[in-house]
């Protein structure tokens, strides 16, 4: 489920007309995806061949002050030979535009599409190739002019986690209130805050990579896309493709080839090495705090099933688990 906002078949044809990408052809509204509401469009310019964008409508849950980071973004790493998106400009050249719906504005933007599908057993081949096209984006990156400050950080993982409450904590598991308490004491004292910095993506989960094969066709959903260590972005592509979906099953393979895929493309520092179990402890904590919160505050009958916190608790034991140290050493 995610399309919130209704758009009419002659307010559609409106929207792609202020684009310029000829004639409307379809528009089919696409499942997945939770924050924003999405839209699969084929349009026809002249003789030319239909081609098919993504429009999405951005709702409560992204700052429309933030689109013109993540949506010039895109378009400076596909210049750079990325495998992200281009964001398509209207014809006064304004990567996004202004929809007037029941609700009040809201704001909307016109995406390339691109092919492949979310793996959701991803191989060593396909990990590898996850992690280098990580780097690519890494390196692409460090000449894009305007930054954007972490609003997933340490300090809204502090204030999600402290809204649910020990009582909410614990009713997801018995030991977790103690267990984030450990945590967020951990991460507060020993942030290896002078490690390189850049634009990290801080979501490269498998439904956020279209591949063919062993290709990466789409890195998208920049949503979050920020400022911050190049190395916790590591970290978070590590937690979200090593382990199996519920976190009971480590992936040695997986684990090594990604780290590999991404060494080929950038290399680490020492000090870098050095901070992956930290940083992959927090990249557990980052999602166990979204996760908790959205599971501790989700009416039962919400459209949308909140994902299980417990999940990203059992990633944050294994990587705090010493018998695991040895698990980013370098190869
Ligand atoms: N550029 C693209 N090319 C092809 N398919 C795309 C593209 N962008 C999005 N999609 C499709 O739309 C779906 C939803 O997109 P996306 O993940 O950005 O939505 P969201 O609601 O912002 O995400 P999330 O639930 O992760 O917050 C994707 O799973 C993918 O199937
Ligand atoms: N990738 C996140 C959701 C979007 O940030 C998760 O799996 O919890």
């Amino acid at each position: 489920m995610a399309v919130y906002t209704r758009i009419g078949a002659e307010q559609m044809a409106a929207i792609v007309d202020a684009f310029d990408v000829g004639t409307l052809l379809s528009a089919k509204g696409i499942a997945e995806g939770v924050s924003n509401s999405n839209w699969l469009l084929e349009a026809q310019r002249g003789q030319d061949e239909a081609r098919r964008f993504i429009l999405t409508v951005y709702e409560s849950r992204t700052d429309v002050t933030d689109l013109p980071f993540f949506l010039d973004l895109l378009d400076h790493l596909a210049a750079r030979g990325c495998p992200v998106p281009r964001t398509i400009h209207d014809r006064e050249g304004a990567s996004y535009r202004k929809l007037p719906t029941s609700e009040g504005d809201k704001a909307l933007a016109l995406i390339e599409f691109l092919p492949g599908v979310s793996v959701s057993e991803p191989t060593p081949g396909q990990a590898r190739a996850v992690g280098a096209a990580l780097a690519q984006v890494h390196l692409a990156s460090r000449d894009f002019a305007s930054s954007r400050e972490n609003s997933m950080g340490l300090a809204s993982w502090q204030q999600l986690l402290g809204d649910c409450g020990e009582d909410g904590l614990a009713s997801i598991h018995p030991e977790l209130p103690a267990i984030v308490t450990r945590e967020l004491d951990l991460l507060a004292r020993k942030w290896p805050a002078d490690l390189p910095r850049g634009v990290v993506h801080a979501d490269l989960f498998p439904d956020n990579v279209l591949m063919l094969g062993e290709e990466v066709t789409g890195l998208i959903d920049f949503y979050f896309a920020c400022t911050d260590l190049l190395a916790y972005d590591v970290a978070v592509t590590h937690a979200a493709w090593s382990f199996s979906d519920d976190g009971t099953r480590f992936d040695p393979a997986i684990s090594r080839a990604l780290i590999e895929g991404y060494e080929s493309v950038r290399r680490m520092s020492a000090e870098e090495h050095a901070a992956l179990p930290l940083l992959a402890r927090a990249a557990a904590v980052r999602f166990l705090a979204t996760r908790a919160y959205d599971w501790t505050n989700t009416p039962e009958d919400a459209l949308v099933t909140p994902k299980d916190p417990l999940a990203f608790a059992r990633r944050l034991q294994f990587y705090a688990a010493p018998e695991n140290a040895g698990i980013f050493a370098a190869s």
